[in-house]
């Protein structure tokens, strides 16, 4: 817990006691636009009992734009703890039949898991100890998670790695339910496991490198945490919803066993409290989390660039690159051979430096757009001389530098292009695959497209006024 956290306790003696109407909201965030309805007092009250004890006194549930969430019933000051979830009442995987868990490791991951574990707590019905949070989950038509999104849909954000990202999404939830169908008795369908597993899927970005080869972005997330009891479901925690801006996250406290939040900022009476749930771009929250924020500080592009193998001496440079191509922990990077792929970040000023364009797609087109064995040779001497890496300084010969980023603007010009394509087409939606498409799902996709188009522009102006620098000086 942050140090002079003040708990502020006291929920017991007023859920389920008069409702209130949360009205008074900061202008910039969505209202409450209900009261608390049955289901939400009936949650907290069975909440209440199992936990034995309080969860929070300043926070309740009520419904905004963004479908549930928690509003200050008092007013809440930075630094106060504002709930404190215990670890028994967080549904675990430990929390499996031990049978059943035998059978599921080495088959599933944990987030398939605790999936099982809803599964066959849904199943039990009343006599689940859990029902009132199952109930409380979203249904499926509540989910945007791009992993549910329909081939019309998904053609949206084709231009985006978020495409790729979903189909493997799916791929893999495939394979992990046919792993757990046979070691279960619950017949669950397919579309049910999605659903379960994405409740259970942790707030956590995987960037796995491969040895050099492949880049993986794995991407999970929804409702759960990953904590040291793995991945958690965490019953009334799970009501707070996202903002980038926020400097609240889900801390543990371990010696207590719970998990909590502390306020990051005072919130007046009827506020809607939010926190963060990562530094996560619009990619990153439409894969995991099914919505987008209109403008999003930490959007990112995935691009590839293609490998120019038709030129005479791309074995070479092939060789050259892959000797030194830096660092393996450097996770902006990976390549199959044909085509490498760059993370690029929006193009920011700090001290002077512009951060954003990452070196590593620099370096790339000086090797890959080099004209002569030579010019190579001397990249990899002068990466011997240095600290190994390849390519990272300005090329001597003026020229070749210029036509190295040239051939980047290049690269850059068609990726912004195809997105200025895929976003007019969102515009015209005329055709019958387009009217299908539901409305927050195509908000979703011009919020990522408008993006991650805003993150190349801005690497593209830069290197613009690198080149234009260059040739003047
Ligand atoms: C952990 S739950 C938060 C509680 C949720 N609103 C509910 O009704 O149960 C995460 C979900 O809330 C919604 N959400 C959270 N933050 C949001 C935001 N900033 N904008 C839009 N939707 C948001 C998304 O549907 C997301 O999948």
């Amino acid at each position: 817990m942050a140090a002079g956290a003040r708990l502020v306790r006291g929920v017991a003696s007023r859920i389920g006691g008069g409702r209130r109407l949360l009205s008074r909201c900061a202008a910039s965030k969505p209202q409450a636009t209900t009261l608390k309805d049955d289901n939400c007092t009936a949650f907290l009250r069975w909440l209440q009992r199992k936990a034995g004890t309080q969860v929070s006194s300043v926070l309740d549930v009520a419904t905004s734009t963004f479908g549930r969430s928690l509003f200050a019933l008092e007013p809440i000051q930075e630094g106060d703890c504002i709930l404190e979830v215990p670890y028994g009442v967080q549904l675990t995987q430990d929390k499996l039949p031990q049978e059943v868990c035998m059978l599921l490791d080495n088959l599933v991951g944990d987030t398939a898991k605790v999936a099982v574990l809803l599964m066959m707590e849904q199943n039990l019905g009343h006599a689940s100890g859990w029902e009132p949070y199952i109930k409380s989950l979203p249904c499926k038509d509540q989910m945007h998670n791009v992993m549910f999104w329909d081939l019309n849909e998904l053609q949206m954000v084709r231009n985006s790695s978020v495409y790729n990202e979903a189909i493997e999404q799916r791929e893999q939830i495939k394979k992990e339910f046919s792993a757990v169908t046979p070691v279960h008795s619950l017949s669950p369908s397919l579309p049910d496991f999605m659903v379960m597993h994405w409740w259970a899927s942790p707030a956590l970005f995987y960037l796995c490198v491969i040895e050099i080869a492949i880049f993986m972005p794995r991407a999970v997330s929804s409702r759960a945490w990953r904590t040291s009891k793995g991945v958690s479901l965490i019953p009334f925690a799970d009501f707070l919803n996202h903002d980038g801006h926020s400097n609240s996250i889900l801390l543990y406290d371990e010696k207590k066993a719970v998990s909590e939040v502390i306020a990051d900022r005072n919130y007046a009476v009827g506020e809607q409290v939010m926190i963060r749930y990562g530094k996560h771009s619009n990619a990153v929250l439409a894969l995991n989390f099914g919505f987008t924020l209109s403008r999003n500080i930490y959007d990112q592009v995935q691009t590839w660039v293609d490998m120019p193998d038709e030129d005479l001496f791309y074995m070479e440079k092939l060789d050259t690159w892959l000797r030194h191509h830096g660092p393996k922990s450097e996770d902006m990077f990976s390549c199959n051979y044909t085509k490498a792929s760059f993370v690029i970040k929006e193009v920011k000023f700090c001290r002077g430096k512009a951060v954003g364009v990452p070196q590593i797609l620099r370096a790339f087109f000086r090797v890959f757009y080099a004209t002569s064995l030579e010019e190579l040779e001397e990249m990899s001497t002068e990466a011997a001389r240095g600290d190994g890496r390849l390519a990272r300084r300005p090329l001597e010969n003026r020229e070749r530098e210029i036509h190295a980023h040239s051939m980047l603007l290049l690269h850059l010009d068609n990726e912004i292009q195809g997105y200025f394509t895929a976003i007019e087409q969102l515009k015209i939606a005329n055709d019958t695959a387009s009217r299908s498409v539901q409305p927050f799902r195509k908000q979703m996709a011009k919020d990522l497209l408008v993006g991650e188009l805003r993150v190349l522009q801005s690497s593209r102006a830069w290197i613009a006024i690198y080149c234009e620098t260059l040739s003047i000086s």
